[in-house]
């Protein structure tokens, strides 16, 4: 159902093209190419745009860039992560795409992580099937089959720390009010155990096990040193430098890659995949605990007295 409204808002801007394009070059139909059509080519850009991302495909690079666009922090609500499966899922299906370059549209905020507004105060139905869609955003692009960067132009807590970590590459801004980290317990709460097999698999155990436990956000350099993140790049570098580095990876045969990276991911989804009821269950009656909602509430409130 939610598909089918969001496909059917979709704006689809189609722009002028002067010949077929294919994933892997041009296909010259007629004669020669000539430079004025071979720069139209080039610019043969498709886009949708929900409410809450927008998807520009160049369909000569196969690269798609998807910004999330949920101001003023591009917290992670239902919609946000339906429209987020959706659009990646589009993406996996089109042959024309084989890299999606992941960033926001919100200045100086990468995401600010799950809507904490959609962990509190809801019945459990609700808690439900907020962790469900949770799940799918997680299975989809930890589990995509496509070159995934994160392009890290803002701050970066928590869920949006694990959005990046899913990616394959992570490229942040050099900006030292930018943090990024898993900093859950620092809301009183607990990092579900695919969280942290993300964070350990990216940082290793020791250096995971410190960042959990005290729910760190670290700088841009500081994440660099641990590997957190794989390049720390001038503010106005991080679009560039994410663009070059999809285009070193497209060079790699797709097959090749695909079955390398299932290869090195598949335990992981596995787990979550096999234990993906208990992990609703689990999630629903930890969230539903007074204590739990005590924190929850405490740390908005913390939030909205600092906005002010
Ligand atoms: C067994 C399972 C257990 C449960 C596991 C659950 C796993 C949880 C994962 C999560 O992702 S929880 C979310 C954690 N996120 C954070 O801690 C980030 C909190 N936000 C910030 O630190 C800052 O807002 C920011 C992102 C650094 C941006 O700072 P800035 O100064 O630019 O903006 P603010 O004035 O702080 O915020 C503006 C506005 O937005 C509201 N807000 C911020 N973050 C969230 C959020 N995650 N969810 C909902 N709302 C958020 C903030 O309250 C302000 O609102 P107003 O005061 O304008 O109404």
């Amino acid at each position: 159902m939610i598909a089918t409204l969001l496909i059917q808002h979709e704006k689809l801007e189609q722009l002028p093209s002067g010949g077929t394009l294919s994933p892997y070059g041009v296909h010259q139909k007629h004669g020669q190419i000539t430079s004025q059509a071979l720069q139209l080519l080039s610019s043969q850009r498709r886009q949708f745009s929900n409410t809450y991302i927008s998807v520009k495909l160049d369909e000569t690079s196969g690269v798609a860039v998807m910004k999330l666009k949920r101001p003023p922090v591009n917290s992670l609500n239902m919609e946000l992560l339906t429209e987020f499966a959706i659009n990646l899922e589009k993406l996996e299906i089109d042959r024309g795409c084989r890299g999606v370059i992941l960033t926001s549209a919100v200045p100086r905020i990468f995401s600010a992580g799950l809507d904490i507004t959609e962990m509190c105060g809801k019945n459990a139905d609700h808690y439900g099937e907020f962790w469900r869609a949770v799940q799918e955003m997680w299975l989809k692009l930890y589990g995509s089959s496509m070159v995934t960067i994160a392009a890290i132009n803002g701050s970066s807590p928590a869920g949006g720390c694990l959005m990046a970590l899913s990616c394959d590459y992570r490229i942040i801004a050099n900006n030292k009010k930018y943090t990024i980290g898993l900093n859950e317990t620092q809301l009183g709460i607990v990092a579900p155990f695919w969280f942290k097999d993300i964070i350990t698999e990216v940082i290793g155990h020791r250096a995971a096990e410190r960042s959990l436990q005290l729910g760190m956000l670290y700088s841009p350099t500081d994440a660099l040193k641990i590997g957190l993140v794989d390049e720390v790049v001038a503010e106005d570098k991080v679009q560039s430098t994410a663009s070059a580095v999809m285009a070193q990876w497209l060079t790699l045969p797709d097959h090749a890659r695909q079955i390398t990276k299932s290869m090195m991911r598949k335990p992981s989804l596995d787990r979550l995949v096999t234990h993906r009821e208990a992990d609703i269950t689990n999630f629903v009656s930890y969230i539903t605990r007074d204590s739990i909602q005590k924190s929850l509430q405490m740390y908005m409130e913390m939030l909205k007295k600092k906005g002010r």
